[in-house]
Formats: structure tokens, sequence, C-alpha cells
């Protein structure tokens, strides 16, 4: 009867839609574990081999849900050393566990709270437990336990650019309209619910990335909605693009409509919330849907006071009025269905972010000469 009973509620399980599957993983808890140091043999002085050690090393092109899948389960030990014995005074050194990760990840520890690494450059390489000492004379000949530690490993994407803005204000179709990434579009929120990443390709072979991160509504530092789940991401983004709709944005019949000004500023205060350096960052505002009856009115009244958000706070709903206000780099009103005005924001996306490189290598030259140094190593072209 029991067997039945399992059997009928299994079969009446659907499975969950594809697109509500949790295929982006952004956070990954693994327990690591290093190798036992082996014992030496007291008798000839012999010496034990160390344990082997777990390193994580950075790759492109990794996702955190391809380690997942790679990994038979969240334990990772390295081997142990070998025990020091009559035909091997010194014991062979336990095998080191290299788990390759995506680059951008942070690894944290979960007991001490204490990040240990950020690996955010291809190769880069970071030991999280390491590998027990071997016995010998000065241990009475026993090897030492390993290091034994729960990681949790934080994903931040890397872009150069990331699109932020409340759900419908035409993200995805600014990402297909400029970028080489295929999102999903349609006429209602939450259409996109986990962050997608384009590149933006020029004739000259240069390209941009460019990350859209959806799910910010307002009251996301609440936690409503995804709450600021996605925000993270932004902090390694170079510039920000902040993209409303020029009518507005209501959320739901009852949730009040927003005005574009007003939605300027719930972002603004999202973001303040959220971590308050992230209003030091360069940013560009696109105010979409301009190929819409009545958007020419709205623009006229609205482009005076976009240039100082600071004049209109006062008006602003108290909910949504933010204590510091953004500094937009440049401000362009677009259709995002509209190709030319992709062309146009392709071109100002790279203008923008050439200056900002420009003012980077004047403001630290010292600095960008050792990264170039690094970069192109010994072998390369002499850096002066
Ligand atoms: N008229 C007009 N409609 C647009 C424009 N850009 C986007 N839309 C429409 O607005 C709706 C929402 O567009 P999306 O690109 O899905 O918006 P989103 O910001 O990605 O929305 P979420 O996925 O919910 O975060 C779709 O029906 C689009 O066709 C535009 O420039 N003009």
């Amino acid at each position: 009867m029991v067997q039945l009973f399992k059997f009928l509620l299994k079969s009446t399980k659907t499975p969950a839609r594809a697109h509500f599957r949790p295929s982006f993983l952004d956070t990954l808890r693994l327990t690591v574990r290093g190798g036992h140091g082996g014992n030496g043999l007291p008798k000839y002085g012999g010496v034990g081999g160390q344990g082997g050690c777990v390193y994580f090393v950075a790759k492109e092109g990794l996702s955190l849900r391809k380690v997942a899948q790679g990994l038979k389960d969240k334990r990772i030990s390295a081997s142990s050393g070998e025990d020091s014995s009559k035909v091997s005074i010194f014991g062979k050194r336990g095998q080191d566990q290299r788990i390759e990760v995506p680059v951008g990840v942070q690894v944290y520890d979960e007991q001490q709270r204490k990040l240990i690494a950020d690996l955010n450059e291809h190769d880069a390489t970071c030991m999280v437990a390491a590998g027990g000492t071997a016995g010998c004379v000065g241990n009475n000949f026993l090897g030492r336990p390993g290091d034994n530690r729960t990681v949790s490993l934080d994903l931040k994407l890397i872009a150069d650019v990331g699109l932020v803005g409340f759900p419908n204000a035409g993200k995805s179709t600014l990402l297909k309209g400029i970028s080489n990434a295929k999102p999903k579009i349609a006429a209602y929120p939450f259409t996109t619910i986990r962050p997608q990443v384009g590149t933006i390709d020029y004739s000259d072979l240069r390209s941009i990335s460019i990350a859209d991160l959806p799910g910010l509504i307002e009251g996301a530092h609440a936690n409503f909605g995804m709450g600021h789940k996605f925000l993270k991401h932004i902090e390694r983004t170079r510039l920000l693009l902040f993209m409303v709709d020029i009518f507005g944005f209501q959320l739901s019949p009852r949730h009040p409509h927003r005005d574009c000004l007003t939605n300027i500023y719930s972002l603004n205060k999202e973001l303040e919330l959220y971590d308050p350096s992230l209003l030091d960052k360069p940013c560009v505002l696109l105010l979409n849907k301009i190929d819409k009856e009545g958007s020419e009115d709205l623009l006229k009244e609205l482009k005076p006071r976009l240039q100082d958000l600071s004049e209109g706070l006062a008006a602003c709903p108290e909910e949504v009025r933010p204590q510091r206000v953004l500094k937009f780099e440049r401000i362009l009103p677009i259709s995002a269905k509209n190709s030319d005005k992709m062309a146009l924001v392709k071109k100002q996306l790279r203008q923008t972010l050439d200056k900002l490189a420009e003012k980077d290598v004047l403001a630290n030259p010292e600095q960008i000469k050792m990264q170039l140094q690094q970069r192109v190593g010994v072998r390369g072209p002499r850096i002066t």
C-alpha cells in the first residue's frame, strides 16, 4: 500500500519548466581536505611523505555548474603521504588535487567568514587545504592530518559593462541588439531570471563584454523579489549602464505606477542600499522606448531634470529617495528595437570605456606599466 502511494505521488509530480530550473549557479560549497602526512620510520630515522594539498585553479570558459557536475561529491581530498619504510626511507609525497574553477571566483572560509582568495585571472591558483606534515624526528615520526575545512566559491561575473534596470525596461532587447547573446524577450516582467553575458564585437576586433543583471525591483534591498541576489555581479564591472522605460513602470496592479524619473531615483536607492561605493562607478543612462507615441514630450520634460538629479530630490517619494545621487556620463534616448540606435549605443559605450581607460593610465601610469609587463612576461616587448 505504502509503495502504491509512493508510486502515485511520484507520477503526479510535474518536472519544473526548463527556464525555471536553476541552471545558473553562482555559489558552491565544498569540503576540502589535505592529505595526511606519512609516518616516519624511527628505527632508520626515516621521514614520511607530506600529505597532498588541494588547490583551486582559475580557468576561462568554465561555469560553477560544470565544476559541480564534474565532482563526484562535494568533498575533495588530496591523498596521504606514504609511510617511510625499510625499502623507502623517505615516503612518497601525497598527490595534490587541482580543481579547476571559473575565473571571477572568490573563495571564502565558511567557518571564519574570511576571504581566502580572489581568482580573477586565468591560471590564478590558491591553496585551500594544506597537506599534513610528514612524520620525522621532530614530531616523534608521526605524520599530521592535513587541513580540513568548508569553503564556499562565490562567482562574480567579470564584464566591462553591467546592465541595470527594472523588469520590462528592454534590457534583453538591448542585449540582443548589440551583442551576441540570445536572451528571451517578452512583454511581461521577470522574463529574464538569471544573468546573461554577451560580447559586443567591433569591426577592428575589439570586444566589450556586457552583463544583464535581472531581478532588480523596488524594495529589493528588503529582499522583495530576488532581492539583491544578482547585484553582486556589478561589483566587477567597469561601467554601469542604467536602462529605464521612458513611460515608467508598474510591477503589478498592486504596486504604484512610477514615472521614469522616480524609477531612476529608485534604482539609485537600491544600489546605494546594496553598496554605496557603487554610486562612484561611471554610469550611462539609456531612456528606452522613444519610438512610442508621446515620448517626445516626456523627453523634453525629462532632459533638464536629468542633468542634476539632486535638484528634483525633494519631490521624489520618500520611500525611493536616495541620500546621494548618481551622475551620468552620458544620457541617451533610444529605442532598443531600432538598429541605428543600437549602433549609436555600441559606439558610445566604447568611447566611454576608452575614456575611462585613458583616465586610469594618466592617474596611475606606474601600475599600468607593471600590469602590462606582467601580461607580456619576460618574452614580450620591453615596456618603457
Ligand atoms: N516599443 C518598444 N518596445 C520595446 C522596446 N524595447 C523593448 N520593448 C518591449 O518591452 C518588453 C520587455 O522587453 P525585454 O527586453 O524583455 O525587457 P527586460 O528588461 O529584459 O525584462 P525582464 O526580462 O523582465 O527583466 C518586450 O515586449 C519588448 O518587445 C522599444 O525600444 N520599443
